[in-house]
């Protein structure tokens, strides 16, 4: 599998704010993504990038969760079949290779408060149904017992803790054991016992998936195999991991991502001096 996305764009149009109303006046755009090409393989892709260059809105359009503006992601398997995601593929919501391909993808949002009174092991279970994975009570009982839930497994969904609650998301992304797993800064929220558990889970991934990782924990981004660097709702770098860090001296995901940063910083600052 690969995923390909080809000058991918999403503007957000907010209406501006006005006196705490809001105005009917022209939307001020927000760019999420702005003609982002970039392909990855399976391994982890460690997601990088400062507050607001596109990471979310990356990981939430490689989930089909938005409609990108122009261009398209391609989801290509390795007998050569292939599934588009654009604006006018969204159109044909019921297209069943999109249905198909939303099947394989597990998605982390990032950590969000639940209301629901469905306990951790009955939602479990009934995602699992409604995604006709094969024995749901099994493979809900095995996923509780992966991720520590045991001792929450009656607990309803409104009375966990923010750190099982994230792994209550983690365990729920990884139901139909998907060929994407896209996660959206995992470390928020987790606990201990979520963080090590994480850590195992990435260390033991099968070898045929693709990872997405946006994080800004650069220990974390330390269990890629590739790095993506967004910059401005675009992609700045991309390549193997230990390519990339072999060029700064102390060889670490965060000693390269500092030294990208100071020189955008850099580059800027002559730009508006030109
Ligand atoms: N639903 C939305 N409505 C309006 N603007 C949005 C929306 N989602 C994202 N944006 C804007 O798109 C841009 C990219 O946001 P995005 O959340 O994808 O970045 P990010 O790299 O994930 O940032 P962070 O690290 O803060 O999560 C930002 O300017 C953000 O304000």
């Amino acid at each position: 599998m690969r995923i390909e996305w080809s000058h991918v764009s999403k503007i957000f149009r907010l209406k501006p704010k006005q006196k705490g109303r809001l105005s009917s006046r022209i939307p001020t755009p927000s760019i999420g993504l702005l003609d982002f090409s970039a392909t990855v393989r399976p391994g982890i892709t460690a997601v990088l990038g400062p507050k607001g260059s596109g990471k979310s809105t990356l990981l939430r359009l490689t989930a089909m969760q938005l409609v990108p503006d122009d261009g398209r992601v391609t989801y290509r398997s390795d007998d050569g079949s292939f599934c588009i995601w654009s604006k006018s593929g969204a159109a044909m919501a019921d297209d069943p290779m999109l249905t198909r391909m939303k099947q394989c993808i597990g998605y982390v949002p990032p950590l969000r408060k639940m209301d629901q009174t469905i306990s951790v092991e009955h939602s479990l279970m009934y995602l699992a149904q409604t995604r006709r994975v094969p024995n749901p009570k099994r493979r809900a009982m095995e996923l509780i017992a992966q991720w520590g839930l045991g001792s929450v497994r009656r607990v309803p969904l409104h009375e966990l803790k923010p750190g099982e609650l994230k792994r209550f998301f983690l365990a729920k992304s990884l139901l139909a054991d998907p060929v994407i797993w896209l996660l959206d800064e995992p470390e928020t929220g987790l606990d201990e016992m979520g963080r090590i558990l994480l850590e195992k889970a990435l260390a033991s991934q099968p070898k045929h998936r693709i990872t997405l990782l946006a994080t800004q924990d650069m220990d974390l981004a330390e269990w890629a195999s590739d790095l993506l660097l967004m910059e401005g709702g675009s992609c700045r770098r991309y390549g193997r991991k230990r390519w990339l860090t072999a060029g700064v001296p102390q060889g670490t995901v965060k000693a390269w991502y500092e030294w990208m940063q100071t020189f955008s910083q850099y580059l800027k600052s002559n730009n508006m001096n030109q």
